[in-house]
């Protein structure tokens, strides 16, 4: 059989500056042992809570806290890395490197799944860092068209890595011997789909417009969009965007009246802009309804938006 290339030999087909691909092959290498920790589970007692609160109020199971600690330590051991900035950290942790990058990450997403062996992911953003001093907590408020790169690894059936450094977003699976081997190289999501993908569970808190698109997709073939649609929520975003970028689809997670103040649950910097990124380079489009995910501005670390994603003819549809 014949070896398919490994990350570093594509990365070396890629155009990518040296700091972003010493940070793309720290994150690698982090997501092996992530996925190592989560595939052993309760052998290593790493199933349930942790006990502590994050800072968007959630619960933090064991695994998001060892998920981020994993991440963090091989991040502030990277020499090119300035800064990083994580779901499960309140604020920002900075060196004091001048230039190379600034990683923003959700270590474990979708960890609602861990203790049903279901998918779970890692989903990471990478920033240029100030040039000439210090990062701040300012300087990874950039819009996501600023990103160097986007990646996340999805451990399920099998562990894979997608990744956009340059134009292509490429996939790896990792093999016996931990390496990340090249399985497809350039993922594209088909312009149109029959499939889409949303908590059904809050339709009664949607918007309007929200409800109207998703009453289209039920009503199938005698309705107006005159095709029958089929439904999934893996309640891992990392899930549902490989989903869409193996076979199309439409992501939405939308603004809902519960907390009318909050823009969606998901949040702009480690969740969207990178997928927003990953999903555009493969020919889809990512919008809050109303503007590109990579078009926002951010004003906070840890802000939402709401997110629809996927196959072009539905975002603009569903937008
Ligand atoms: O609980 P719900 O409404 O199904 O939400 C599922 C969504 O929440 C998330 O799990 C949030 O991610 P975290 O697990 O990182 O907080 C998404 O991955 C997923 O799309
Ligand atoms: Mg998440
Ligand atoms: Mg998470």
């Amino acid at each position: 059989m014949t070896q398919l290339p490994d990350l570093t030999a594509w990365l070396s087909s890629q155009t990518v500056d040296p700091a972003t691909r010493e940070a793309v092959l720290c994150v690698a290498a982090a997501c092996v042992e992530i996925g190592r920790v989560v595939a052993l589970g309760a052998i290593e007692d790493n199933l349930g809570v942790a006990g502590g609160i994050n800072v968007q109020q959630e619960e933090q199971k064991k695994l998001d806290v060892l998920s981020n600690d994993i991440l963090s330590e091989a991040l502030l051991a990277c020499p090119a890395v300035a800064g990083l900035a994580s779901e499960e950290l309140d604020t920002v942790q900075v060196t004091d490197r001048t230039g190379g990058v600034l990683v923003t990450f959700d270590p474990l997403d979708g960890s609602s799944n861990l203790d049903i062996n279901a998918p779970v992911g890692t989903i990471v953003s990478i920033l240029p860092a100030a040039e000439g001093r210090a990062s701040t907590e300012a300087d990874f408020l950039r819009p996501g068209r600023h990103q160097l790169a986007a990646a996340y690894a999805l451990y399920g059936p099998q562990t894979v890595l997608v990744l956009s450094v340059d134009r292509d977003v490429a996939s790896f699976t990792l093999d016996a011997d931990g390496h990340w081997r090249l399985t497809q190289d350039r993922m594209v999501v088909p312009e149109q789909t029959r499939e889409f993908a949303i908590n059904m569970s809050n339709q009664r808190h949607w918007a309007p417009a929200v409800r109207a698109y998703i009453d289209s997709c039920l009503a199938g073939r005698d309705g107006p969009r005159g095709k029958d649609f089929n439904m999934r929520w893996v309640a891992a975003m990392v899930g549902d965007v490989h989903r869409i970028l193996t076979r199309g689809g439409v992501f939405l997670y939308p603004w809902d009246a519960r907390e009318p103040d909050r823009p969606g649950k998901l949040r702009l910097l480690y969740e969207g802009a990178p997928m927003a990124l990953l999903i555009e380079r493969a020919g889809g489009l990512a919008t809050d309804g109303k503007q590109p995910i990579l078009d926002i501005v951010p004003t906070a670390l840890h802000q939402r938006v709401a997110i629809v994603l996927g196959s072009a003819e539905e975002v603009r549809l569903a937008g």
